[in-house]
């Protein structure tokens, strides 16, 4: 579904945010892509789907040049970014005006999670809450039934509730011939639902697992005292040193926090 090999990419005169940055992805997952404020999530998103171009090396999404954007590639693609600007027309309107851009689309599929989210289609989209418009493209996103569909930061502004619901129309809705990838720093709101972790740093895909490899090499836990269990990775919390220990029983939840700043840290590669 994506392949990127050997990218460069700079804004401008600034130095290189990507050097020779491979990725690749296959259908049927729904990814987490984590990294630190700056690391370039944002910009890969742009890459793959095309509304930036490399100077060097190649991407390809969907198996076509992503910065063609071919109508057969852009109505198989749905990117809701971090920030975007919609009309000052209702629910109903925009679904009129856009959901004949993607021939999957699915009116049934808008209507319940639109109802899941507490959203009606009569709202008017210049009068709700950011939150409420986030919901709102995550619906719509889900609905196009894209093959391809990249959520930059979707949890941002969501409520509690809402955030929980996220995770259950995502997962409902997730066809296997598609493919998912979550940009976040809330990792909590990710649990349980991905499939795999990416994590980017210092202009490079730096680790990229199955949540189900990670299980069967890593145990996760909270104790007390850490000095007979030799841990690989270690932090204090509030209730005891949390640890990242070599697997020698029973797998355990897989705590994305603890892991991700192990990776960070070049402890767990
Ligand atoms: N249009 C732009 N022009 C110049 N520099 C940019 C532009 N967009 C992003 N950058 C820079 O590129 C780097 C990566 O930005 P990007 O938004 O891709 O990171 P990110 O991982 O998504 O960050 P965050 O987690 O904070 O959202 C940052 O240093 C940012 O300042």
């Amino acid at each position: 579904m994506i392949e990127i090999s050997d990218i460069n990419y700079r804004y401008g005169r600034q130095k290189n945010l990507f050097s020779n940055l491979n990725y690749s992805e296959k259908a049927g997952n729904i990814v987490g892509l984590l990294g630190k404020n700056g690391s370039g999530k944002s910009t890969l998103f742009k890459i793959i789907s095309g509304l930036l171009s490399v100077k060097s090396g190649s991407v390809t999404t969907m198996g076509t040049e992503p910065f063609h954007r071919k109508p057969s590639f852009l109505n198989q693609l749905y990117f809701v970014p971090e920030e975007y600007h919609l009309p000052s027309i209702s629910i109903k309107h925009y679904v009129k005006a856009y959901s004949g851009l993607y021939p999957g689309f699915d009116a049934e599929l808008l209507h319940q999670i639109l109802a899941d989210f507490e959203l009606k289609e009569t709202m008017k989209l210049s009068r709700i809450s950011y939150g409420q418009k986030k919901k709102f493209l995550i619906a719509f996103a889900l609905a196009t039934n894209c093959k391809l569909l990249l959520f930059d930061e979707p949890t941002n502004g969501l409520d509690i509730p809402s955030k929980a619901i996220f995770r259950k129309v995502v997962a409902s809705s997730v066809k296997d011939d598609q493919l998912i990838i979550i940009s976040t720093h809330q990792v909590r709101d990710i649990e349980n639902l991905i499939d795999k972790i990416v994590v980017i740093d210092n202009g490079k895909i730096i680790f990229n697992r199955e949540i189900y490899q990670i299980s069967e090499r890593y145990a996760f836990s909270t104790v007390s005292s850490i000095s007979d269990k030799n841990p690989l990775y270690t932090e204090v919390g509030p209730a005891g040193h949390r640890v990242i220990l070599p697997l020698n029983g029973s797998s355990t939840p897989v705590d994305i926090e603890l892991l991700f700043n192990a990776i960070v840290k070049g402890v767990i590669l």
